[in-house]
C-alpha cells in the first residue's frame, strides 16, 4: 500500500525530505506559501534523483507522486508522516502546529526538522503533542542518513519505536537522543567547530580555505568512518582510550580553544569571510558545488558500502529491503541487474570504465547463482562457482546516472560447467554490452572443481531446459 507523507515547508531541508520520501516510493503532499517553492523543490529533487540511486546496486522502489496543496490542512489530511521544516522560529513553528493539529490523523507521526529547539518547547500548547518528535536531518537530507530522533516525556514509546521503523525504511539512521537538550548532539559539535573557525579568521590566523583544508585532508576523513571516540581510542596506541586521556586530557585546560566566546559578527568580519569564501569557490555556482558535494559523498559512501562499514553498512541493510528476488523457473532471460551507473564507475573518458562492465556481469552471475540455489548458505556450506573465462563486447558507451539492466541466459549447465550469457541494456532497450562467462563449480575446501550438490544440479537442469527454448542470444543484437 502506498504511504503518504506531508511536507510542511519545502526549502533546503523540506525539499530534501520530500526527495527522500518520493524516491523511496512514498506519495508526498507539500505545503509551502513561497510562490517559488515548486521551482526550488524541483532543483533539490533533480539533485536527489541523480545522486541517491547511485548509492545502491539495485533500483530503488518506484517513485511516489508529488501534490502541491493550498493549505496545511489539505497537505496533512491522510498522511501517516508529517515533516515540518519551516524556518527556525519558535512562534512560526507553533502557529504551523496549530494548523496541523486541526486535520492530522491521530495515528500520524509529526517530525520537526528543528536544528536546535527541544521537543518539549515545540510541543508547548499543542493539542496533539504526543505525536510530535524532533527528527533533525543533515543537509543533503536525500544522501546523509543521520536523523537525530528526540522525543520528550510526552511521547509514548510506541511513537518513538514507530518513528525509528519508518525512518529506517527510508534508509535513514535514527539516532535516539534519550535526553532532550538544546541543539541535540551533532549541532553542538558543529557549532563548537564553527565558532573556532570564526575565531581563526577573526584573529587573522587562517582563511576559510585553510580551515577547510585542515578538515578535509585530515580529521574529516577519520570522522566520516569512525567518529571521534573510536578514532581517539586508536590514537592512544595499544594502551587505548585511558592512555589517550592521560596524554591529551591536560591540554583541555590549556587555552587551545575559545570555548563559549563568540567573535562579534561585525560587518568587517562578515565581509572578510564572504570574500574569502568567494575566492575559495573560484567561480563555481552553488548548484555546481552541490553536485561536487553529492558526487564526493556518493563515492565515499559507496567505498564504505564495499567495506560494509559505518554509513555503508546501513546502505547494504536498506538495499536488502527492496532487492528483487529471482524466479528460476522462468522461460525468459532472467533480469539480473536493474540499476544506476554510479559516479565512481566512470573514468577520464567520461564514461563507464571497462572494468565496471566486468563487475556488472559478475554481479549478474551472482544473481543467477543465487536464483538456482547457489546462494549465501550454499557458499557458507563450502561450495561455489569460480569464473574461468569471460568475453565482453563493448557496444555503446554508458554514463554516470544512466539506468542499465542485464538480461541473463543460461547457455549450458553440464556437470561442473556453467555457461552464461548476459546482455546489458539501456533504459530504452539499446544493447550496451554483452558478456559470456564460463564458471566452474568448486569446493571451497579443496579449491578444486567438483560436481554441484544434487539440489543445485536439479535447479540448473530446470533452468537449462527452460532457457534452451529461448533464441540464441548471440544472434540477437539491439
Ligand atoms: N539548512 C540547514 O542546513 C538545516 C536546517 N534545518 C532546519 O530545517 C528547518 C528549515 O530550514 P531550511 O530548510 O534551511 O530553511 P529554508 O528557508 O530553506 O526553508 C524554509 C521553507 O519554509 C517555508 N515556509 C515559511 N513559512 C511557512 C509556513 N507557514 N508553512 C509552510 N512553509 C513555510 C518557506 O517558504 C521556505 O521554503 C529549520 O528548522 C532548520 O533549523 C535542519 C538541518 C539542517
Ligand atoms: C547550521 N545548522 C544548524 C542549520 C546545521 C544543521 O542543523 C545540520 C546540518 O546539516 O549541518
Amino acid at each position: 500500500m502506498t504511504k503518504t507523507a506531508a511536507i510542511i515547508g519545502g526549502g533546503v531541508i523540506g525539499g530534501g525530505w520530500l526527495a527522500r520520501f518520493v524516491l523511496n516510493g512514498w506519495d508526498v503532499r507539500v505545503f509551502d506559501p513561497d510562490p517559488e517553492a515548486a521551482r526550488k523543490i524541483d532543483a533539490v529533487l533533480a539533485n536527489a534523483r541523480r545522486a541517491l540511486p547511485m548509492l545502491y546496486d539495485t533500483a530503488l522502489p518506484t517513485e511516489g507522486s508529488i501534490t502541491f496543496c493550498d493549505t496545511i490542512g489539505d497537505a496533512v489530511t491522510g498522511a501517516s508522516w508529517v515533516q515540518e521544516s519551516v524556518p527556525e522560529r519558535l512562534e512560526m513553528k507553533h502557529a504551523v502546529y496549530q494548523e496541523i493539529a486541526k486535520s492530522v490523523d491521530s495515528a500520524a507521526i509529526i517530525g520537526s526538522s528543528t536544528s536546535g529547539f527541544k521537543p518539549s518547547e515545540l510541543q508547548d500548547g499543542m493539542d496533539c503533542a504526543a505525536q510530535l518528535v524532533v527528527t533533525h536531518p543533515f543537509n543533503p537530507v536525500y544522501l546523509l542518513p543521520l536523523i537525530e530522533l528526540v522525543p520528550s516525556a510526552k511521547n509514548p514509546t510506541e511513537i518513538v519505536d514507530r518513528a525509528k521503523t519508518i525512518l529506517a525504511s527510508l534508509g535513514l539512521f535514527p539516532l535516539h537522543v534519550r535526553k532532550e537538550i538544546d541543539a541535540h548532539i551533532a549541532d553542538r559539535f558543529l557549532e563548537a567547530v564553527w565558532r573556532e573557525g570564526l575565531w581563526l579568521i577573526n584573529d587573522g590566523i587562517a582563511t576559510t580555505e585553510e580551515i577547510d583544508n585542515a578538515i578535509r585532508y585530515g580529521f574529516g576523513l577519520r570522522w566520516a568512518q569512525m567518529g571521534l571516540f573510536e578514532t581517539y581510542r586508536i590514537a592512544g596506541g595499544e594502551a587505548g582510550m585511558k592512555h589517550f586521556i592521560a596524554q591529551f586530557g591536560p591540554c583541555l585546560k590549556w587555552p587551545w580553544t575559545k570555548l563559549m566566546d563568540v567573535p562579534e559578527l561585525t560587518d568587517e568580519l562578515v565581509n572578510t569571510i564572504g570574500a574569502q569564501s568567494d575566492d575559495q569557490a573560484d567561480g563555481k555556482s552553488i548548484r555546481e558545488l552541490e553536485r561536487l558535494r553529492d558526487d564526493n559523498l556518493v563515492a565515499m559512501m559507496r567505498a564504505l558500502k564495499g567495506q560494509d562499514s559505518a554509513a555503508g553498512a546501513l546502505i547494504n541493510t536498506h538495499e536488502k529491503s527492496f532487492r528483487p528476488t529471482i524466479d528460476s523457473n522462468v522461460s525468459a532471460p532472467v533480469i539480473t541487474a536493474n540499476r544506476i551507473v554510479p559516479v565512481d564507475w566512470t573514468d577520464y573518458n567520461g564514461h563507464m570504465n571497462e572494468s565496471r562492465y566486468g563487475q556488472v556481469f559478475s554481479d549478474a552471475a551472482d544473481m543467477m547463482m543465487s536464483a538456482v540455489g547457489a546462494d549465501e548458505t550454499y557458499i557458507a556450506n563450502g561450495n561455489s562457482f569460480f569464473t574461468v573465462d569471460i568475453h565482453i563486447q563493448f557496444i555503446k558507451e554508458t554514463h554516470a546516472g544512466d539506468t542499465i539492466s542485464v538480461q541473463s541466459q543460461l547457455l549450458e549447465a553440464r556437470g561442473k560447467k556453467l555457461r552464461l550469457h548476459h546482455r546489458m541494456l539501456a533504459a530504452d532497450g539499446t544493447l550496451l554490452a554483452t558478456g559470456e562467462q564460463l564458471l566452474i563449480h568448486v569446493s571451497l575446501e579443496t579449491r578444486r572443481a567438483c560436481e554441484p550438490q544434487p539440489e543445485l544440479a536439479a535447479n540448473l537442469a530446470t533452468m537449462a531446459a527452460a532457457h534452451a527454448a529461448l533464441p540464441d542470444p548471440k544472434q540477437t543484437r539491439g
